[in-house]
């Protein structure tokens, strides 16, 4: 029997078993079979290069948002509209068969947009013929290297679509708009399984953790909650190849269906509407935000910063600290620092002396002092280590050394 009518036959099995608190072990036990198939099914066969890189596009700018939707739901208009470059758009199914890259330039950043082909209900689980099942992979794959996702969905077709088509991202492993559980676990040679709480657990047990750690042959791991979490989360963390992206559910062509649905559709969680047969820009404002991108401007002493050209930091990627900021100018710059002052809203005043951990905001400036170049035998070379013997006198009473 295929992998796909395994996870069919489980799938057939769940829905016939009550749910109840005598089932509630068995149902988890067959989650987990579920969870380890669907990661077979997403390995490439043996013998092959791998399959499923993704398209080759190469990274560019300061962030990466995936087109991704059903066909004929308007991804190539999309990305003709914001990025200028032309994506061939029809009316048929299947007319992008690659990954087009286009550029969009917002708030003096630079956003890679990424227009994709079409997908189809059950191509998680192989659906489709020939060509068609290599771009499911190739599109999951640029999907999972993306910063964003925009989901885009046609207002005038079944709302069921958006469900179906998140349900797909799911079953390979994307998770939407959620943070990764808050579980610790490490896989262990020996010992057995530590496991321990520091939140009630009200949707799992430590008998059922202990369960689905069996399904997976581990006998040896620390596990530690830190929330209440469920089946879902813990198989999550095990499996360990989850990808938590942020989704803009993106309902297109509203200029076809009447208002009250507009309406309606506008008023889901992470949505917006719009028509590319009109002006997009809220999109774009959308878009932007949901990136968190962190603009700061560097300003050397006694000069104005040049605020045509930010450093871009990104929380999600990297981090945004004064010390992110140092290794995107020069790699020996946090050696270097003395302290940097901040102008902007991260800071209580301005100018304020701040350290490498300070947090930075949007638009900030920043001058970064450097520490004095030691002259080699000199005064600067005294001045290090004259504060030696305070330092140990200071160590000493807090520690005091044995006689
Ligand atoms: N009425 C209306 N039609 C639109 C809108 N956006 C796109 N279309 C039309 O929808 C059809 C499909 O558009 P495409 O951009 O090719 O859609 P796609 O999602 O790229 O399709 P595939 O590449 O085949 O997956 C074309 O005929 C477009 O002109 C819109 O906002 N309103
Ligand atoms: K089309
Ligand atoms: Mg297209």
């Amino acid at each position: 029997m295929g992998i796909v009518e395994r996870i069919k036959e489980i799938e057939a099995e769940m829905a016939r078993t009550q749910k109840n608190k005598a089932t509630e072990y068995h149902l988890g036990q067959l989650k987990a079979k579920i969870a380890k198939l669907r990661t077979q099914l997403l390995e490439p066969p043996k013998g092959s290069s791998g399959g499923g890189d993704g398209f080759e596009v190469t990274k560019y700018g300061h962030g990466r948002v995936a087109l991704i939707g059903f066909p004929s739901v308007g991804k190539s208009t999309l990305l003709t509209m914001l990025t200028g470059t032309h994506s061939e758009a029809a009316s048929y199914e299947f007319t992008t068969l690659t990954c087009i890259p286009g550029v969009i330039h917002y708030n003096d950043t630079k956003i890679q947009l990424l227009d994709l082909p079409g997908i189809i209900e059950g191509a998680s689980e192989g659906k489709g013929r020939g060509r068609l099942k290599l771009f499911v992979s190739q599109v999951i794959a640029v999907a999972k290297s993306s910063d964003l996702v925009l989901m885009v969905l046609d207002a005038s077709k079944s709302e069921g679509h958006r469900q179906i088509l998140t349900k797909e991202l799911e079953a390979v492993g994307l998770r939407l708009n959620k943070r990764p559980p808050q579980i610790y676990f490490k896989k262990k040679k020996t010992g057995g399984i530590s496991f321990n709480t520091t939140a009630p657990l009200t949707r799992i047990d430590e008998k059922l953790c202990y369960q689905i750690l069996h399904e997976y042959k581990i006998h040896s791991a620390e596990v530690l909650f830190r929330e209440d979490a469920t089946v879902d989360d813990f198989i999550d963390v095990i499996e360990g190849n989850r990808k938590y992206i942020k989704c803009v559910y993106v309902y297109n062509k509203i200029d076809v269906v009447g208002i009250d649905d507009v309406d309606r559709l506008a008023r889901q969680p992470n949505s917006i509407v719009i028509s590319c047969n009109l002006k997009a820009n809220r999109l774009l404002a959308r878009m932007w935000d949901e990136m968190g991108l962190v603009r700061v401007y560097s300003k050397p002493q006694s000069q104005q910063p040049d605020f045509d050209e930010p450093f871009v930091l990104s929380a999600d990627r990297g981090g945004c600290t004064v010390e992110d900021f140092c290794k995107h100018v020069h790699r020996t710059l946090v050696k270097d620092m003395k302290y940097a002052l901040v102008w902007g809203t991260s800071t209580r005043h301005y100018p304020q002396h701040c350290g490498l951990s300070h947090h930075l905001e949007d638009e900030d400036v920043v001058q970064i002092v450097k520490k004095k170049v030691r002259e080699e035998g000199g005064r600067g070379w005294f001045k290090s280590h004259s504060n030696a013997p305070a330092r140990i006198a200071d160590r000493e009473k807090k520690a005091p050394l044995k006689q």
